[in-house]
């Protein structure tokens, strides 16, 4: 495949979703940049315009709030940025809304947490609210919802939620934006550094050098976020474009701009995408060597009869890791017992669980459906 055949994706794709960065909406000395906003919006609606269903994620919150609570940078303790998120956040949507509005386009606002997309009901909403709001031709704002989520179920990078998002809307591209132009071999403040145009897999980066976030101190990820992005989505079948925010009309419209990551995997369930790639475990379950076989081999569900060691303080409905003798995770699942509850089950068959402690206890600590391989 040539360079121009590559890009036929980018055109040919009819759902997109566009993930902007807070250090491509804000300008040096705080606040949100104007001047950006405009051309975002006009690029966005451009495309629109060519039969192309958007769904943008803006980071820029927390930077948009800075500079009305007189804060020169970005706090470092989480209910500062919380607080610094719930003034920007009205200030963000506000600017997006007042510019969709020239053109007659409507936005809505999407703020989600972790939970949102891992808890099933959750997910199952999300999943028609978008899919409602693209019907009714709204252009779908995203963030994630700052002022309510807690230290331990905080995505804190929108680049991970992008290419969820991405994943979760059945989007056919996802276009990376941030304050560089692609993904350099090193970082691009390096002499010699050079543009990779095209990735056709992530496990080909080995001589990449990444660094962290730019120089303007709002950015969260740097590159690394991008590339767990990039892997999350390519890997369920989404190529993904990465390039600087003053060139989004031209990656949109298909022209050889940023990096081109090809799609390498298929399509997986949503929710098994974010418990691999999105949730922190808030415990393990360690089985014994049968478990761990039935587990990965025979994508079976986890029984109480193979766990042999309960770690961490976690309620039904949570998320933990399923780890062998060696403590090492070999699958991410959602526990259907409290942390406090287990202990007792463990070693012991399904059939003795019912017959001593009734029906309720019969059931699967992890059940297949709600596991995944890491
Ligand atoms: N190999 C690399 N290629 C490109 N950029 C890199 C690389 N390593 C580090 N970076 C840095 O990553 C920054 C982008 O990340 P970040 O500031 O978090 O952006 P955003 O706010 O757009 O999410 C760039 O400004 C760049 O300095
Ligand atoms: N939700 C946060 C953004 C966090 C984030 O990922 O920022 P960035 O690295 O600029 O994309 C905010 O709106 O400030």
């Amino acid at each position: 495949m040539n360079a121009q055949q590559s890009r036929a994706q980018v055109t040919a794709a009819r759902r997109v979703v566009v993930k902007v960065g807070s250090s491509s909406l804000t300008t040096a000395g705080g606040g949100i940049d104007p001047v950006q906003v405009t051309a975002l919006v006009d690029a966005l609606v451009s495309a629109r315009r060519r039969g192309v269903e958007v769904v943008l994620v803006s980071s820029g919150a927390i930077a948009a709030g800075l500079s009305p609570l007189g804060l020169s940078r970005r706090p470092s303790g989480l209910a500062a940025q919380q607080a610094a998120a719930s003034v920007g956040q009205g200030l963000l949507i506000h600017r997006y809304t007042s510019e969709l509005d020239r053109h007659g386009v409507v936005a809505g606002q999407v703020l989600l947490t972790v939970d949102d997309v891992t808890r099933r009901s959750h997910y199952r909403n999300a999943y028609q609210t978008f899919a409602k709001l693209l019907e009714l031709g709204v252009l779908p704002i995203v963030n994630e919802n700052d002022t309510v989520a807690t230290s331990e179920i905080r995505f804190g990078d929108n680049d991970r939620l992008a290419a969820l998002v991405a994943h979760l809307v059945h989007a056919d591209l996802l276009v990376l934006l941030s304050d560089v132009d692609g993904l350099y071999d090193g970082p691009p403040s390096t002499p010699g550094a050079a543009l990779l145009p095209e990735v056709h897999s992530l496990d080909d980066l080995a001589h990449v050098k990444v660094g962290g976030a730019g120089s303007a101190g709002v950015g969260t990820g740097g590159m690394q976020t991008k590339l767990e992005a990039a892997r999350i989505a390519t890997g369920a079948g989404i190529p993904v474009v990465l390039t600087a925010a003053a060139r989004v009309a031209e990656a949109l419209d298909g022209s050889e701009v940023g990096t081109l990551f090809h799609a390498t995997g298929r399509r997986r369930p949503t929710r098994l995408l974010w418990l691999a790639h999105a949730t922190e475990p808030m415990g393990t379950l360690v089985l014994d060597a049968g478990a761990v076989a039935a587990v990965t081999q025979r994508r079976a569900s986890l029984l109480a009869a193979g766990v042999t060691g309960v770690e961490g303080d976690f309620h039904a409905g949570d998320p933990v890791d399923i780890a062998g003798a060696d403590g090492v995770p070999v699958a991410r699942g959602l526990v259907n017992f409290d942390a406090a509850e287990l202990p007792d089950l463990l070693g012991r068959s399904s059939g003795e669980l019912k017959r001593e402690l009734g029906a309720a206890y019969e059931r699967e600590v992890v059940h297949r459906d709600d596991l995944v391989l890491l």
